[in-house]
């Protein structure tokens, strides 16, 4: 018999299982599909006929191995999708009972088990009905055994996007409880999101507005129409199943092959000049700023140039861009794009002018240093270092300020009055910092460094245009000989950049990226989330020529991350403070979710710093010995340097011999071992479990800032902004687990009922063991 070529394409929901099963299983199917598209003939893959989908689909079984099946659904002649992946004696059966069946909003293919769904959640407490006594009740009382969802009627969930074989288990669910358990269940990311959201007090017209409409089927939706339904973007990603097959070969995340329609849409949007997108932390920003990258590559045309810069705040965070543009689309892609941190960026443009030699940047440390000195050289000890450095980045470099009376003028927003008077010392000041730094040997900073890069940029491009009018009035010739000397054209450095982690960007910066690119369609593209920013100052984006007003800005809301109770934990951290949205307008987390289930996140309080940290070390060493966890998925905040060796140091002695890796600057100083380092190190990175140590009274946030709370209440306002937006990053890196812990007092940002709900971490060191909580996840 002839072989014949089959294509094969994996659901999102198949996807949530090989999650769930883990890497046997995502490599059982691997190999089946690949031994599936060689000849689907091949006995061993004991493919056979459950039964017909309805229209054109049919229904197939087939064993991966041993011990695993999967739910097939041939959509076309020789199309298959991954449906579902079952383990065990049982997994036939449970894959024949699932229901298929096609959204009629998405339009996309979705399945769910009802029979799972209502054996385990709501078939629980089924409350009685109500006595006739009972009935006389007070309404309150009668409100709260309502099901969840009586106020909706099933046309209106349906219309929304509800899975319809759900709504009779979704009919009697009552509390938040069973919601929560039903979500655990693997169900479709629509209806999940729905459900959360009306379950948040969102009304269904605003659901239908802000979720719904986002994953509308282009077409109108044929429910027998699985060929179609099975090439829609929401059922995969690619018609092409060597994408399926990369992507289960290396690595195994989601996002290369399935985008949420909103993040599909950014990517792929086209805008009249720049496009901006904010969200909260883990709703994709860095996924979408991924597979827009690969857009607009797409459609370079062919070519070794590296038109395309995507760009990030520090080297560890571009090299992390880097491998994952590289899963997204192997060499070619990355061939055509440079991926630097933007400081890098600055220090390739200032080493390349000539005659320019700015000496090596000082790290933050010594920077500081130098201010303190120049503050005693000039006996003013009016001003602190860390002011002193914040005004001279953030407002005098900020503004351009080459002068005096132009700082005089400069605009302080949101920094509190500053007079004349002072502004004048603090001006001498800068002068014999900046003295300092020009004496031999030369030093700089990287905030100068910024500058100088922004202005050698500004200067390119103005040449630049200036070639191109000329070139324009003299109807394009060949100007070699007024370029003589330097012998070619000017050209601006790339047609697009691509910018990640974009609150933490500063002013110069920016004004070097703007330089960079030409004012255009899709010029500049820029992710970030205000919450976040735990370095720069706010930056208003349309002062420096990038306009994203509009209908150029859009928001992420879906959390991809952390499971929803983390989320809420972290969201309490923030509460109260309010945060710009990358330009002159305002942001807040209105609306921002996960549809991850998990557990809340746990408290430990300890007498002192030894006994916190041997607690960590107990806690970690179960989640790995017991759970399985790799060391390397775990990671510990600590409060300074000193802290992250006295951390390493407890965990690699007896009896926990519990390997670490230090969290530097350019990535994990290892591959292996759990990871430690300030909370600053964890931007933009996520782990499994997270342990926040040292979130005491006094250090977060940290004590010293107090001074300013009298002094300078506008510069104590901002101190204590940015603390709590460092504790809410590192909390929000978590994906199944986080736990926090403190010694002596818990630091102020934490609710009051973390003391009450503490668990004691000298119990640990009790005979009878300790009350560790489940960690499973
Ligand atoms: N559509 C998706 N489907 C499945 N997983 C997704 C999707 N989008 C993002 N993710 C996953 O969610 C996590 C967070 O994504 P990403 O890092 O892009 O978020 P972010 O908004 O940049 O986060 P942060 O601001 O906290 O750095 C990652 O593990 C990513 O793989």
């Amino acid at each position: 018999m002839s072989k014949v070529r089959t294509q094969v394409t994996v659901s999102p929901q198949a996807h949530v299982d090989l999650r769930r099963l883990g890497h046997p299983a995502k490599d059982a199917v691997g190999d089946f599909v690949r031994r599936l598209r060689a000849d689907r003939t091949n006995r061993a893959l004991r493919l056979s006929e459950l039964r017909t989908a309805g229209g054109n689909g049919r229904l197939f079984v087939g064993a991966l191995d041993g011990q695993r099946m999967a739910l097939l659904l041939e959509t076309e002649k020789n199309r298959f999708t991954v449906l579902a992946i079952r383990e065990g004696a049982l997994a036939h059966d449970e894959l024949a009972r699932l229901t298929v069946g096609i959204n009629q909003i998405s339009g996309g293919i979705e399945l769910i088990d009802q029979a799972e769904v209502s054996a385990n959640v709501v078939a629980l407490p089924e409350r009685s009905e109500p006595t006739d006594a009972q009935q006389a009740g007070d309404a309150a009382t009668h409100a709260l055994h309502a099901p969840l969802f009586a106020g909706y009627d099933d046309d209106v969930l349906l219309g929304l996007g509800v899975v319809a074989p759900l709504l009779p288990a979704l009919r009697r669910v009552r509390d938040k409880g069973q919601l929560d358990a039903l979500l655990g269940h693997n169900l479709p990311e629509l209806t999940k999101d729905v459900l959360l959201a009306l379950h948040g007090g969102m009304g269904p017209d605003a659901v239908r507005e802000q979720i719904t409409s986002t994953w509308q089927a282009d077409d109108p939706v044929d429910p027998h129409d699985w060929a179609r339904a099975a090439r829609r973007p929401v059922s995969q990603v690619s018609t092409e199943d060597t994408a399926v097959l990369d992507a289960l070969g290396e690595g195994f995340d989601a996002w290369r092959l399935f985008l949420h329609p909103d993040q599909r849409r950014l990517a792929t949007a086209d805008f009249k000049g720049s496009g901006k997108v904010t969200g909260g932390p883990g709703t994709g920003k860095t996924v979408v700023a991924l597979h827009r990258v690969r857009h607009l590559v797409d459609r370079l045309p062919p070519g070794r140039t590296r038109p395309v810069l995507l760009t990030t705040y520090n080297t560890n965070l571009a090299a992390d861009l880097r491998k994952r543009l590289r899963q997204l689309g192997g060499e070619e892609l990355v061939g055509r794009v440079d991926v630097k941190s933007v400081d890098q960026l600055a220090r390739e443009v200032t080493a390349g002018e000539r005659g320019e030699d700015l000496g090596s940047a000082l790290d933050d440390e010594s920077a500081m240093n130098l201010w303190h000195t120049v503050c005693t050289e000039e006996g003013v000890f009016d001003y602190d270092a860390d002011f002193l450095d914040s005004e001279f980045k953030h407002v005098i470099l900020a503004q351009g300020c080459g002068t005096l009376p132009m700082y005089l003028r400069a605009e302080r927003r949101g920094r509190g009055p500053l007079h004349r008077r002072d502004r004048i010392a603090v001006w001498r000041l800068v002068e014999a910092y900046r003295a300092h730094l020009a004496a031999p040997p030369r030093r700089t900073t990287y905030a100068l460094i910024a500058d100088r890069a922004a202005r050698v940029e500004q200067h390119r491009m103005a040449r630049v245009e200036e070639q191109a009018s000329y070139k324009e009035e003299h109807g394009g010739l060949d100007l070699i000989h007024r370029e003589d000397g330097s012998g070619m054209w000017l050209k601006p450095r790339y047609q697009h950049i691509v910018v990640d982690e974009a609150q933490d960007l500063s002013a110069s910066h920016w004004r070097m990226l703007r330089a960079m690119v030409p004012k255009g369609p899709n010029d500049i593209f820029l992710v970030g989330d205000a919450h976040q920013r735990i370095y720069a100052h706010h930056v208003i984006l349309g002062r420096l020529g990038i306009e994203t007003r509009g209908r150029a800005s859009r928001r992420l809301t879906l959390n991809y991350r952390t499971t929803q109770q983390i989320l809420t934990s972290a969201h309490g951290l923030i509460d109260g403070e309010t945060f710009d949205d990358l330009d002159a307008g305002a942001d807040d987390l209105k609306g921002y979710r996960s549809i991850l289930m998990g557990l809340a996140p746990q408290f430990w309080r300890a007498p002192d710093w030894q006994t916190e940290m041997r607690a960590v070390a107990t806690l970690i060493k179960e989640r790995h010995d017991q759970y399985g966890t790799p060391y390397s998925a775990m990671a510990i905040s600590v409060p300074d340097r000193a802290a992250a060796t006295q951390m390493a140091v407890t965990l690699a002695t007896q009896p926990f011999l519990i390997p670490a890796a230090e969290l530097r600057k350019e990535g994990p100083s290892k591959d292996e071992g759990v990871r430690i380092g300030t909370m600053h190190r964890f931007k933009g990175l996520e782990f499994q479990r997270v342990f926040l140590t040292g979130v005491s009274d006094g250090q977060v946030p940290h004590q010293r800032f107090e001074v300013f709370r009298a002094t300078q209440p506008e510069r104590h306002r901002q101190e204590m902004q940015r603390a709590r937006s460092l504790l809410f990053v590192a909390a929000t890196r978590a994906r199944d687990e986080l736990i926090v812990t403190w010694n002596g007092r818990a630091s102020r940002f934490l609710p009051d009922s973390a003391e009450r709900h503490a668990f004691d971490a000298t119990e640990l060191f009790n005979q009878d063991g300790p009350p560790s909580g489940s960690a499973a996840a």
